[in-house]
């Protein structure tokens, strides 16, 4: 399917390029990507091929220098300042897409505890307004495999693969409807990274989350999505069904 593909997409990036400012480099040039609802998209490419780039302009995180990025039927692009009256359509909508990041301890606040942390996930969906939070948090975290009282617990006090999991429970909490993951195994070991990669699995399965999902690891981008990019210095270079995967 070329760039066309994916008429209904939940998320689409059209021509996007992103040259940073200081170093004059043109980290992404003219990507066009997009992933259905439900679907499970790998973005693969070595070091410094733009894929960190292409992520947090994705989650409106960084702002493109061309090009256009839609999520939920929502456009969000050309960065700055969004007008008065747009803004908490455009945030509410962007809620229903959450990330998970490489460096599970680093994602968190040092001096928050982790019941707090996980309903952060929730606290701005109007459906959790006046909700129980002691509730929502202890089913979220047991929902990965935490016990319900490390809602008392401090990042430092888990484990580099507890963190990851309690990671995943504040950013599936609110059910949103894409996931970004950003390297979200790689700093773990292989036993750890299997576990974790079993909980996406279901999360995919429950709750029908859709993933972009970004590593550089062949088997692992491979075994666990139904359509993979590629990208080499800033642009995509093939697309692969489920079926040719790598
Ligand atoms: N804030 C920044 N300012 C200037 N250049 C940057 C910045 N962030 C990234 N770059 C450069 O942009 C290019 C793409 O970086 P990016 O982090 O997106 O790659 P990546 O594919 O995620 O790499 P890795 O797999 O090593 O994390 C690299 O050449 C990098 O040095």
């Amino acid at each position: 399917m070329g760039p066309e593909g994916g008429g209904d997409a939940l998320l689409r990036l059209e021509g996007v390029s992103k040259r940073y400012r200081r170093s004059g480099l043109l980290a992404l040039d003219d990507v066009s990507i997009w992933v259905g609802a439900g679907e499970r998209v790998g973005l693969m490419g070595p070091s410094g091929s733009g894929k960190s780039t292409l992520a947090c302009i994705a989650a409106g995180l960084l702002s493109p220098n061309a090009g256009h990025v839609r999520f939920d039927g929502v456009e969000r692009s050309g960065g700055g300042r969004l007008p008065r009256g747009r803004s908490a359509a455009v945030r509410r909508a962007w809620l229903g897409m959450q990330m998970v990041f490489q460096d599970p301890e680093a994602s968190f606040i040092p001096t928050m505890r982790l019941g707090d942390a996980v309903f952060e996930g929730a606290r701005y969906l109007p459906r959790f307004k006046g909700a129980d939070k002691d509730r929502l948090v202890r089913e979220a975290l047991e929902a990965v495999e935490l016990p319900g009282s490390y809602a008392e617990r401090f990042p430092y006090e888990l484990s580099g693969g507890e963190c990851q999991r309690a990671a995943i429970a504040r950013a599936v909490i609110g059910r949103p409807k894409l996931l970004l993951c950003d390297e979200a195994t790689s700093a773990l070991d292989v036993t750890v990274q299997a576990k974790v990669m079993a909980l996406l699995g279901r999360v995919h399965r429950e709750l029908g989350t859709a993933f972009l999902f970004i590593g550089h690891n062949p088997a692992l981008v491979g075994g666990f999505c139904d359509r993979i990019y590629r990208i080499g210095g800033g642009r995509i270079t093939e697309e692969l069904e489920a079926c040719e995967r790598p």
